[in-house]
């Protein structure tokens, strides 16, 4: 056996030691040292992977989400994560799912296959922590939201390229998205009608960066922003198309005492449903229906904040969205944009996954530092400072003034 063999057995070892220890035992394990493990094992797989297997694991990846959406539909994943650790027969979780009892074997055997459920015995099941996330209700939400709205627009992107003789995708008029779902509405537009997907959406929207850290992680924004010359009449914080608010909450749970207004702008039909629903701790905070192609009528706030916001829009909309800010700034206002900031090198899975999905469904996309320098200089703002708070993910918050 030579050296490397060695060294690859001693750390199939250790990896089977690791995965059998009970996801209690991982998940005690700090939140920056679990990443880490799990991308290496995650770059260690593919680059072990049998030839047949990559092609078999590519050809059949679309069964994934339809699978996990009957793991969701059925609520499957709720009943095993309310086992609180213990095991079901496959019987009995036919019978509570209502699903044929030799179907539900064989789904059962396929979630298993690939990690998404825990096998006990022949017959016992029980659930693990990707059962959970996809009990959560953020992970259903994502599960529906993606399987009703977006699919039909990744799946239409290689048509839209071939038609388009692979143009980049910069004409928010014309992308994937319309040639999937056969519309000319645009993204917000169709959803607005839909108010089912819209109920999706919001959840998952509001969550999908959960147990992530975000931007008050990184930044004192009392501090920074909102020390000075400030009284209770002052917006300190706009959040523009802050969907449900889970940011001016955030902001508002981290500091307690800060001073000023805190207000949350979007779309008519988002703050209604913000309106009707509030999320818990949304005390205080100010709701607006306001559209950001138009001007901005909260004039002089200390930081007006757009999370990904931009990463959904092409340049022309987005230098649309920045100039409409721009005419409300006093000298001290700052553009907070928290996106990613595509590394040159090395991007990570989720922002390219991400920029191509952006791009499939609404032709926007996500920047790397030169790409964002260029934006903000064609709507006359500079770039002040660039914090990056994501550990190993592209995370940014990028603060920008006027020139
Ligand atoms: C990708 S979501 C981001 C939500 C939130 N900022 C976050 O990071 O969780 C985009 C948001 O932009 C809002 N939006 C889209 N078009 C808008 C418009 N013309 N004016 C105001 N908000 C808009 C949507 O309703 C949605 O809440």
């Amino acid at each position: 056996m030579n050296p490397i063999e060695n060294e690859a057995l001693a750390v199939v070892d250790g990896l089977e030691a690791l995965t059998k220890s009970t996801s209690g035992d991982l998940g005690s394990i700090d939140a920056g040292t679990r990443r880490k493990l799990s991308e290496a094992a995650r770059r260690l797989s593919l680059a072990t992977e049998a030839t047949g297997d990559t092609i078999v694991r590519t050809i059949l990846s679309p069964l994934q989400l339809p699978l996990t959406l009957v793991g969701v539909e059925t609520r499957l994943f709720e009943f095993l994560a309310q086992q609180e650790g213990k095991a079901a027969k496959v019987a009995e979780l036919a019978s509570m799912t209502k699903v044929d009892v030799v179907l539900m074997r064989r789904l059962l055997r396929y979630y298993q296959s690939f990690g998404m459920v825990d096998q006990l015995a022949e017959d016992q099941y029980l659930a693990n922590n990707i059962t959970s996330a996809l009990a959560l209700p953020a992970g259903r939400a994502a599960v529906f939201f993606y399987s009703e709205a977006m699919v039909p627009a990744l799946n239409a992107l290689p048509q839209f390229l071939r038609d388009t003789g692979y143009s980049n995708i910069a004409d928010k008029a014309n992308c994937p998205w319309s040639l999937g779902h056969q519309t000319d509405k645009q993204f917000f537009e169709w959803i607005k009608e839909r108010p089912n997907v819209l109920s999706h959406f919001m959840p998952w929207i509001s969550n999908q960066r959960d147990g992530l850290p975000i931007f008050l992680d990184a930044i004192d924004f009392k501090k920074e922003f909102a020390s000075q010359g400030v009284n209770e009449s002052t917006p300190v914080f706009v959040d523009i198309g802050g969907a449900a608010g889970h940011q001016c909450v955030a902001l508002r749970q981290k500091h307690p005492d800060l001073i000023g207004r805190v207000i949350l702008q979007d779309r008519e039909e988002v703050i209604q449903e913000v309106e009707t629903r509030p999320i818990p701790g949304f005390e205080g905070i100010i709701t607006q229906s306001y559209d950001f192609f138009t001007p901005q009528p909260v004039e002089g706030a200390r930081a007006y904040y757009l999370r990904q916001i931009l990463h959904d829009w092409p340049d022309i909309e987005c230098i649309e969205i920045l100039k409409n800010i721009k005419s409300a700034m006093a000298p001290e206002s700052r553009i907070l944009l928290d996106e990613m900031v595509v590394p040159e090198s090395g991007a990570h899975w989720r922002t390219t996954q991400m920029d191509l999905a952006m791009g499939s469904v609404l032709a926007g996309m996500e920047r790397s530092q030169a790409e964002w320098e260029s934006l903000l200089d064609k709507a006359n703002l500079k770039i002040m400072k660039i914090w990056r708070y994501g550990g190993q993910l592209d995370d940014c918050v990028i603060v920008a003034a006027q020139k």
